[in-house]
């Protein structure tokens, strides 16, 4: 029997995944308090592929923030393995991590951490010039520009934080880990101080950071923003599983 050119495969192939940005096999981490050593992370398995959005969620106390430092070069794991792409940085030093870093890693927390002082995209540029040094002027703005147009507020661009709204600031904070174009952005429970409307947008623009191919970690206690991710994982007892996902109306 001849094969037509014409017919299609009864099954579509199947996508073809691209190499992981950052690859962590049985991670742990045991953190020393005022009682015994605690371990926290007890053998974490994670693949996050560009675009990949990846929401964790957990009780207080589960590791989650610990997990992120890990991923984020801020403390290194006891054991397991770390891969970012290809290079194995589980041991590596801070003066190396550091470098890490600020090129591969952009970072959103609760807190929006801007300088009151400065206008927005002063506050954006103060990325740049921290981990790039001093680029010219005239790439430095459409850098900062571009940043602020892609979370939808380029017209606030002037505008200082005091007199932005909680949800401009964060959109602020997030064009200002976007700026150095990081392969993985790290987010910490950025709505924590957010109403709920204005959390759904953040997390929105935070998901749309994707389109492009960047990894994206979203901590959050929120279900709902959770489900608004490609996947959704639960660490308790220092392990990483799927998480029954509710349905969103
Ligand atoms: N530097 C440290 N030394 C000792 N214990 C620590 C340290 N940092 C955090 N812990 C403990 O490790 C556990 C995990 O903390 P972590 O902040 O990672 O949890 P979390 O899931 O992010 O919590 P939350 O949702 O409340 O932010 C907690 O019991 C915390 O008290």
């Amino acid at each position: 029997m001849t094969t037509s050119p014409f017919l299609i495969p009864a099954t579509p192939p199947p996508p073809v995944s691209q190499p992981p940005l950052i690859h962590l096999t049985g991670v742990t981490k045991t953190l020393k308090g005022q009682d015994e050593p605690r371990t926290i992370l007890a053998g974490v398995d994670l693949i996050v592929r560009p675009g990949d959005s990846v929401a964790i969620l957990g009780r207080s106390g589960s590791g989650k923030s610990t997990l992120l430092s890990l991923i984020g070069l801020f403390d290194r794991p006891d054991g397991g393995q770390y891969l970012l792409g290809e290079r194995d940085i589980t041991k590596i030093p801070e003066r190396k991590a550091a470098a890490l870093r600020s090129a591969e890693f952009g970072f959103v927390f609760q807190r929006f951490f801007l300088l009151k002082h400065l206008t927005a995209a002063q506050n954006v540029a103060m990325a740049l010039v921290n981990g790039q040094g001093w680029l010219p002027r005239r790439k430095r703005k459409v850098k900062v520009m571009a940043a602020l147009e892609r979370v939808g507020i380029g017209h606030l661009a002037k505008h200082k934080p005091p007199r932005l709204s909680g949800g401009e600031q964060q959109r602020v904070a997030i064009a200002r880990a976007l700026v150095r174009e990081p392969r993985i952005l790290l987010a910490d429970e950025p709505t924590g101080a957010l109403d709920t409307d204005t959390g759904n947008l953040v997390v929105e623009v935070l998901r749309q950071t994707t389109d492009l191919g960047c990894g994206l970690v979203l901590v959050t206690h929120d279900q709902d923003h959770a489900a608004k991710m490609g996947r959704v994982l639960h660490l308790s007892d220092g392990l990483l599983r799927p998480a029954a996902q509710r349905v969103v109306a």
